[in-house]
């Protein structure tokens, strides 16, 4: 599903935030992502999205050089991809329901399917009754489920998550990734960059290992 073949970055063509990146990642896999501070997981995670491109190596993703995408392309490439965030960005004067229903209206689904499945993703983070509130009115917790939600709503095969529980309490924290658990096991392929060691080792998957840049261990599940 991804494919970093010697993959570099370097930012204003002097500081390496990423050297010599290799790995691959199988349709299907749950990884995680992890590292110091400034290690470089969300320059990797970034380069996935194609909102930077590589200054060395190759990017694959579902077998295309996602470096190759005619710019006219990369807004349908971005869209096959689910994005969660830390700081969820929601939009604060719309309703949970509008929320997540944004990535349909986008893609100019019909409103009947849209809602549908905007109800179905709801229900699957566990806010279906919240759908008339606004994001002020819930919890950190909650409103990262939300950006859950909606990350997932266009059904798509790769989702990424940048520090996903990095707000929240351990209790939350486990809540949120085993939603990424239930969402890989339906076939979904994700990536979650986080630095909750103590979380990540209890989860059992595998751990790609950053640090200043390059990938210092990619060890299997236990
Ligand atoms: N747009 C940019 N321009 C210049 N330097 C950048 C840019 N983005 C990131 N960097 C630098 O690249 C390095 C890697 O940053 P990155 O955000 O990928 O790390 P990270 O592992 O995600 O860190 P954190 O956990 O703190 O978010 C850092 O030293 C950072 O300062």
């Amino acid at each position: 599903m991804i494919a970093f073949e010697h993959v570099g970055k370097r930012y204003g063509g002097r500081f390496e935030a990423l050297a010599n990146i290799d790995f691959r990642v199988r349709r299907g896999e749950m990884v995680f992502l992890t590292g110091h501070s400034g290690a470089g997981k969300s320059s990797l995670l970034r380069l996935v999205m194609r909102l930077e491109r590589p200054s060395r190596g190759r990017v694959m993703v579902a077998g295309h050089d996602i470096d190759r995408l005619h710019h006219s392309q990369v807004p349908f490439y971005r869209r096959q991809i689910g994005v969660v965030f830390q700081d969820h960005q929601l939009l604060f004067d719309r309703s949970i329901y509008h929320n997540v229903a944004l990535p349909l209206e986008i893609q100019g689904i019909e409103p009947r399917e849209a809602a549908r499945r905007v109800r179905a993703s709801l229900d699957k983070v566990g806010l279906l009754h919240r759908e008339k509130a606004l994001p002020i009115e819930l919890s950190s917790g909650e409103q990262q489920r939300v950006g859950i939600a909606r990350a997932v709503v266009s059904t798509p095969a790769l989702l990424l998550a940048d520090e996903p529980t990095g707000n929240l309490d351990p209790q939350l924290s486990a809540d949120i990734m085993a939603l990424f658990e239930d969402f890989n096991r339906i076939g979904t392929t994700v990536m979650v960059a986080s630095h909750d060691l103590a979380l990540i080792a209890r989860l059992r998957h595998r751990v790609l290992r950053l640090s200043d840049g390059r990938l210092v261990a990619d060890e299997e599940a236990a």
